[in-house]
């Protein structure tokens, strides 16, 4: 696939037209069209995403929460899930965490099948509370550490001061959570899952309760900490800018429940693309990609709202918003 890229999902039958428009827009975007039937799972790939769904079932039905979804994701990369609210992404993070098992396909990590959680994924939640609270700053990255027997007591220590040190807390290693501001959490988080130095780290979301500065300053130190021990990330979002901003590559998700619509590669922007006209151009794409009728004008309301919440002085991301016309009715529907 060239450098610009966008992977278009699998459709079915009934949905052919509306691949082909897609296929336009991909095009108008200068972006290559790679054959969608392909699967998903090169052998240079750490981890294998390979036509997974994922249902819930309780007592009176079955929630399909993501339909044959299908992706690869390299060493190194910084992998967006990026999908309106319900559309699975959470689930799908879970699952490739270990916590849910697929009802079909599977989920492959250095080749070998992903059956229960462990200490090659860690999970970085958006809540504040993931840290115990009985624990110093130091305790709490110390923790897994230890518990996971991934080494020694001295070795634990020594990475915690580090990692503390990395984000920024090393004067409040010996604080408890209560006494931290919630950007400071979610730092201690993420000190706490990158001493574990994963196979891949799990981001579910980890900014979204932040006040918008904050969360500018946190997407900032992700990428400078990236830039220092360049982990492999997956990163769930439900905002266009947040994805374009974090990751240098895109999955979108169709909404409820997930399907792969599109990949796109995303290398190229960052922090400082914000407000810039390719990157409002990108967003927009995206969201049409998400939600409008391909290759149709824009629905009023939505992707010029998306215009306008890009702009430079709104800084809380671009919240995906429930299409006003929803793409063409998904040929499966188990239950919603
Ligand atoms: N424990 C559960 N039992 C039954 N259904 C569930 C459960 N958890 C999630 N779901 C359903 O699965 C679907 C996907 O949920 P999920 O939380 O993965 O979506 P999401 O894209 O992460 O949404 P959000 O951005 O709002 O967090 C939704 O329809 C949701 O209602």
């Amino acid at each position: 696939m060239s450098e610009h890229t966008i992977r278009l999902g699998p459709f079915s039958p009934p949905l052919q037209s509306e691949r082909a428009a897609l296929e336009d827009e991909a095009q108008a975007l200068d972006l290559a069209v790679a054959n969608a039937d392909v699967p998903a799972g090169s052998s240079a790939a750490l981890l294998q995403v390979q036509g997974v769904s994922i249902d819930y079932r309780t007592r009176e039905r079955v929630v399909r929460a993501t339909h044959r979804v299908g992706f690869d994701v390299h060493a190194g990369d910084r992998f967006v899930l990026l999908g309106a609210s319900g559309c699975g992404k959470s689930t799908l993070l879970k699952s490739i965490a270990g916590f849910i098992a697929p009802s079909e396909g599977q989920i492959l990590l250095d080749g070998r099948a992903v059956t229960r959680p462990g200490p090659d994924r860690v999970v970085v939640f958006q809540e504040f509370d993931q840290l115990p609270p009985w624990k110093t700053v130091r305790d709490n990255v110390m923790f897994p550490l230890l518990a996971s027997r991934s080494v020694g007591r001295q070795e634990a220590a020594d990475r915690a001061a580090l990692y503390i040190d990395k984000v920024g807390l090393s004067k409040f290693a010996d604080v408890h959570p209560h006494q931290l501001s919630g950007g400071m959490k979610q730092r201690v988080a993420i000190a706490r899952a990158l001493a574990m130095q994963p196979q891949v780290l799990l981001m579910d979301e980890p900014f979204a309760a932040l006040d918008a500065l904050t969360r500018r300053r946190m997407q900032e130190e992700l990428l400078s900490l990236w830039d220092e021990f360049r982990f492999t990330l997956i990163f769930v979002t439900h905002s266009i800018e947040e994805a374009l901003v974090v990751g240098n590559r895109i999955a979108i998700l169709s909404p409820h429940p997930g399907r792969l619509r599109a990949e796109v590669n995303s290398h190229q922007f960052g922090l400082n693309s914000l407000g810039g006209a390719d990157f409002q151009a990108t967003a927009q794409r995206i969201h049409r990609l998400l939600f409008d009728e391909p290759g149709a004008a824009a629905v009023p309301g939505s992707v010029q709202a998306d215009a306008e919440a890009l702009t430079p002085g709104r800084q809380g991301g671009v919240p995906l918003v429930t299409p006003k016309r929803p793409v063409g009715a998904l040929p499966f529907q188990i239950s919603v």
